[in-house]
């Protein structure tokens, strides 16, 4: 129990006055701006060389970790999988709570596209909000992590829902959407009171089924742009809402970001074209009543799984010498955009990676696209690829230097149309489609072309990059700017890196226990400023791949000038070796292969490919497990973890197809001097 002062209410105006001087880190983006930028300079190049670890947080989890850590009145709040919320005490460290929601694993974890993850709370008043993975949104009691109130937020809905994302404050709501556009779902968010959390509205991203009366006007008019004989409605449509929701109190709207079509591919989704509003599109609604206020779609007729979801900032800058408010935004499709968001009107929008796509944007905002990029025939070189350009990960702007620091990458797929394909129809050799996957996509190759990581210094104005800093690697963690004149950025390969924000010069880095992922947050206590990254390997990236060589667990590090504390160790891996010695009949491997593919491989990637990410890679596996295969594909020791449960949908026969697949392809890649046959899987 907190023994600490009386916990003070957050309220909208201590968010408002603590970002002028950032001792609190008040929302997952800091404040309502969500820049993930705070003015604290006591760190700064000075003395950056002296920064340390004060303490680190073990949050006992194994999957990735998307976080950014909260903290008020001394409390740090952070998330881990599934949805457990730790509160810990920020300046030493010491727990004061945890919160676990205890999701039914086995059950939900088929549902994960892209890890059991989880982006962080929210706080107002004296109560911290999560939502759990199971759809459950919570009201916990900021001191004690007593619940006050829960409610199923996906009551009375049909879809293959998850929720991996942070709720938003809005006045006196509390607003939450979900994820499952891979599978079947149509996107909608829900408003609560914060208070009682009675439900008060729900607004959906995209149309139901035409024949049946629509919820409001902006339905009816985004329904002319779907064509009704791609019966969407069956399939849910997409255009969740799975990660990015600001609110402006000055205005007193709510921006979202909505997702991709589902399926992916629009000429199944909707042959006769349009733009399927309202996918990959930023949409303003009024959070008193729930209606629609305007919108900007960023990908008109989605096609490629480019979800506008990534996380929006909101900043007042001078462009073409007025001060605007706008929303900054770098989605997954490689393009940087301003939009003003007092009336929805598009400002500009540049790429900030190269993309295969689209050749820029006309002045009214819609993309000039590359025709091959909608073939339906030929297979196409996406760039980016599903992972997208930039993911979740959170970039920051600082208002010092002008500039949006993006966690950018680039990961190519190449994407052909499943022209055959059918709602829920799992097909051997069809990627996920025995776990409730629905792209209608097949993909080829997923190197084609080169894939590293960015960290672009972004000029919104000028619609330049200042400087960039490459990695090897794509999926780096998020990004925190500071008023020392410093970026800090965890990194895949497992650093924690403070960069000169004016140059992008390295000034700093610490070795940390594993792959960075989620963004930092920096505080003020007793005069001492902390600098906090939860750290934990994971996400659609790291399932079945990993770049940092250690691995450790989910670990929360926090710095402070002159810290010592000791580091924490990683996890023994497994041994690397590959698998031998286990009996299969060769003339099975072709047909495993197909199943493997449709079963296994979007979380364990291919066999051999890697040697295993944030779960394992069935060619490295001990041989007990390939062995006896069956024992953990139908409801096995993993199953209460989140493995998924394949009674019903695999046979004995068809085990043993994927047992030789496996088994084979571990022999050839022996035979061959260890050379990697088969490309990864992309997401
Ligand atoms: O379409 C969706 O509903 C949906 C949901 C999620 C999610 O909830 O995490 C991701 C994605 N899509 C997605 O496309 C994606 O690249 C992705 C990456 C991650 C992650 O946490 O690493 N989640 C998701
Ligand atoms: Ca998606």
């Amino acid at each position: 129990e907190n023994s600490g002062p009386k916990y003070k209410p957050v309220t909208e105006n201590r968010i408002i006055e603590n970002s002028a001087k950032g001792a609190e880190w008040l929302t997952t983006g800091m404040d309502y701006h969500e820049t993930h930028y705070s003015p604290l300079n006591q760190i700064n190049k000075s003395n950056i060389k002296e920064l340390g670890l004060a303490w680190s947080y073990d949050l006992k989890s194994s999957r990735g970790i998307e976080s950014t850590p909260v903290v008020a009145n001394g409390i740090m709040y952070v998330t881990s999988n599934w949805g457990v919320v730790h509160a810990i005490d920020a300046k030493s460290g010491e727990s004061i709570w945890k919160y676990d929601p205890e999701v039914d694993k086995g059950k939900w974890g088929v549902k994960a596209c892209c890890d059991a993850v989880n982006r962080g709370v929210a706080l107002s008043g004296d109560k911290v909000y999560v939502a759990a993975f199971d759809g459950r949104l919570i009201a916990l009691n900021a001191s004690t992590g007593k619940v006050v109130w829960e409610k199923d937020t996906f009551d009375g809905e049909q879809g293959f829902y998850t929720i991996t994302g942070a709720p938003r404050i809005a006045g006196s709501h509390v607003v939450i959407g979900n994820g499952g556009a891979e599978y079947s779902g149509r996107g909608y968010i829900t408003s609560y009171n914060v208070d009682t959390g009675k439900k008060e509205w729900r607004w959906y991203t995209v149309p139901g089924n035409p024949k049946e009366p629509f919820e409001n006007e902006a339905m009816k008019k985004a329904a002319k742009t779907w064509d009704p004989a791609g019966e969407w409605w069956k399939n849910g449509g997409g255009g969740t809402v799975w990660d990015s929701m600001v609110y402006d109190p000055e205005l007193d709207t709510l921006y979202i970001g909505t997702g991709n079509g589902n399926p992916w591919a629009a000429a199944l989704r909707s042959p006769a074209g349009g733009d399927n509003l309202y996918l990959a599109s930023i949409v303003a609604i009024d959070p008193n009543s729930g209606e629609y206020k305007w919108h900007y779609q960023e990908t008109p007729g989605d096609n490629w799984d480019y979800t506008s979801v990534q996380p929006i900032i909101m900043a007042d800058i001078k462009i073409d010498g007025n001060l605007r408010k706008v929303l900054l935004h770098a989605p997954k499709n490689g393009f940087f955009y301003v939009i003003d968001r007092e009336t929805g009107k598009f400002i500009s929008a540049k790429n900030y990676m190269d993309v295969t796509w689209a050749k820029g944007y006309d002045e009214s905002g819609r993309p000039i696209e590359f025709a091959a990029a909608r073939d339906t025939k030929n297979e196409y070189l996406q760039i980016p690829g599903p992972l997208g350009a930039h993911n979740w990960q959170p970039m920051s702007y600082s208002k010092d230097t002008g500039l949006v620091y993006i966690p950018a990458q680039q990961i190519s797929v190449t994407y052909k149309d499943q022209m055959d394909w059918r709602f829920e129809d799992p097909k051997p050799g069809v990627r996920g489609s025995i776990i409730g996957r629905n792209e209608a996509k097949t993909m080829g190759s997923s190197s084609a072309v080169s894939e590293f990581g960015e960290l672009v210094a972004w000029d919104p104005v000028s619609k330049k990059s200042r400087w960039r800093v490459r990695y090897d690697a794509p999926w780096n963690g998020g990004v925190l700017s500071t008023g020392g004149d410093l970026v800090f950025q965890g990194t895949a390969d497992g650093k924690f890196i403070a960069y000169d924000a004016e140059t992008g010069d390295k000034l700093w880095k610490f070795d940390l226990n594993g792959g960075a992922g989620a963004g930092a947050a920096t505080y003020e206590i007793d005069g001492e400023q902390y600098i906090s990254i939860p750290v934990g390997w994971g996400g659609a990236y790291g399932l079945p791949r990993k770049v940092a060589e250690q691995r450790g667990s989910g670990t929360v590090y926090t710095f402070k000038l002159g810290g010592k504390a000791v580091s924490p160790g990683s996890l023994q891996e497994g041994t690397g070796k590959l698998v031998e010695g286990v009996d299969y009949d060769p003339s099975k491997i072709e047909y495993g292969e197909k199943l493997y593919t449709s079963s296994c491989a979007t979380c364990h990637g291919a066999p051999g490919a890697t040697k295993g990410g944030a779960l394992p890679n069935l060619a490295y596996v001990d041989k007990n497990i390939v062995e006896n295969l069956g024992i953990f594909v139908f409801k096995g020791p993993f199953y209460s973890l989140g493995m998924p449960d394949f009674t019903d949908k695999l046979s004995q026969d068809d085990v043993s197809a994927i047992k030789a697949y496996i088994q084979g392809t571990a022999d050839a890649i022996r035979e061959s001097g260890g050379k990697k046959i088969k490309d990864e899987t992309v997401h």
